[in-house]
């Protein structure tokens, strides 16, 4: 996002965990243009540059080949606000109808996508009147933006709720944030602690931005507890003493449901545990090709469309290492701790999808005892 900000003319500088953004440099109409045409992986900006200048020119989103990741939703709510909005080459190619400023509007998203909730949010804004967004994502990061746009000068209402009011101002100004807690990082640390059958504390993390997870572990016998505001204990020890894990059944959906992102990590720790357990993804349609990779490891899984039986074996040790890939950022985080918990030696090719959701990961784990080492394209992990 840096370097998108950079080529539309914004002074980035990062110092340790903080960003500073001077954007008085995007104030020259022209020349943004030009820049904004180039830009390859900034999908999400196409919001505030239109709102902002009247005009912008974004590449199809990238990301996970986890499903078709249409657009559709962007750009019928853009065009609810008044914009021409065009698929062309590859690119969307929006522009403000008769004049530089959008209008606000009514729409309704067919489902709660976040990037569309967020980029309609950001548009609506700068729109003139007020706009009302219905069956919106309800997403801790939803919520998050709105009160940094506040913050900066918008006036947004509901965020969090399926039905989001924005009255548009005429311009925003900058301000400070603190960004929310990575609740899928939490999560997948979480569930290293359970594959593992360890106990480890987690901060920060707001447990409600992840107690569907957090249920799911108890009901497999993870005791949990909170340990602070932002913090909770995770003692992958029974009740009784025992590290016998009950399978569960997880279905993914929009927040407060299961998030998707945490589905192939849950899959990881479900092939360690007693019984058998359902998994079935509903947010995105090609989300399972971990399960191919687990299964070298020596876990039953019987696939079915989005639909996966997993047949737990008792011992957290009844994986085997193996050499595997990562497909995507979420399964190759699944393989890590599935790896963890594997006897012996497992390697894991394309691992830059890894690095793509966390941060130092090699390091946070080797931190906690793990034999893992990480380059850009292999991790190793050694149980
Ligand atoms: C960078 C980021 O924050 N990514 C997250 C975001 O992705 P992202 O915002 O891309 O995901 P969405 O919430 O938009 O997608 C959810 C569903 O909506 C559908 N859809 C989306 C847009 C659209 O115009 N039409 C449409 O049909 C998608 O095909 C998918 O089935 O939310 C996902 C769901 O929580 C998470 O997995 C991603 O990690
Ligand atoms: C799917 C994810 O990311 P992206 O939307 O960037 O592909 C993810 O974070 O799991």
């Amino acid at each position: 996002m840096g370097s998108i900000l950079s080529s539309l003319g914004a002074e980035v500088e990062v110092s340790g965990d903080e960003v500073l953004i001077n954007a008085d440099g995007v104030s020259c109409v022209e020349p943004c243009r030009d820049r904004v045409k180039e830009i390859r992986g900034g999908f999400f900006v196409i919001g505030p540059l239109l709102a902002r200048f009247g005009e912008a020119a974004v590449a199809l989103p990238g990301g996970c080949d986890i499903g078709s990741r249409p657009v559709d939703l962007f750009m019928r709510g853009l065009r609810a606000l008044g914009a021409i909005v065009e698929l062309r080459d590859g690119k969307v190619e929006a522009r403000v109808r008769n004049g530089r400023r959008l209008v606000a509007g009514k729409f309704r998203l067919d489902y709660p996508s976040v990037g569309a909730t967020e980029t309609l949010m950001m548009a609506a804004c700068l729109a003139d009147g007020v706009t009302i967004l219905s069956n919106v994502a309800k997403e801790p990061e939803v919520i998050d933006l709105a009160h940094f746009l506040n913050n900066s000068g918008a006036h947004i209402e509901g965020a969090g709720s399926s039905k989001i009011r924005i009255l548009g101002q005429s311009q925003l100004h900058g301000t400070e944030c603190t960004i929310t807690p990575d609740r899928i990082e939490a999560g997948t640390f979480l569930l290293a602690a359970a594959i593992t059958r360890s106990c480890i504390n987690i901060s920060p993390v707001f447990p409600s931005h992840i107690s569907s997870l957090v249920h799911k572990l108890q009901t497999a016998g993870c005791r949990i507890r909170r340990s602070g505001r932002d913090s909770l204990e995770v003692s992958a020890v029974c009740e009784n003493g025992d590290r016998v894990f009950r399978g569960f059944n997880v279905t993914t959906s929009p927040f407060p449901g299961f998030p998707t992102d945490l589905q192939p990590q849950t899959m990881a720790l479900l092939t360690t545990c007693n019984g058998l357990s359902r998994v079935e993804e509903s947010v995105f349609e090609r989300r399972m090709t971990h399960v191919q990779e687990l299964q070298k490891l020596g876990a039953r899984i019987d696939l079915s469309g989005s639909r996966a039986l997993i047949y737990g074996k008792e011992k957290a040790s009844a994986l085997v290492g193996s050499e595997l890939t990562a497909m995507d950022l979420r399964g190759g985080a699944a393989l890590v701790l599935a790896g963890l918990a594997a006897e012996g030696r497992t390697e894991i090719s394309a691992a830059g999808h890894i690095y793509r959701g966390y941060e130092d990961i090699d390091r946070k784990l080797a931190g906690l005892g793990a034999d893992i080492q990480i380059s850009s394209s292999t991790a190793s992990v050694l149980a």
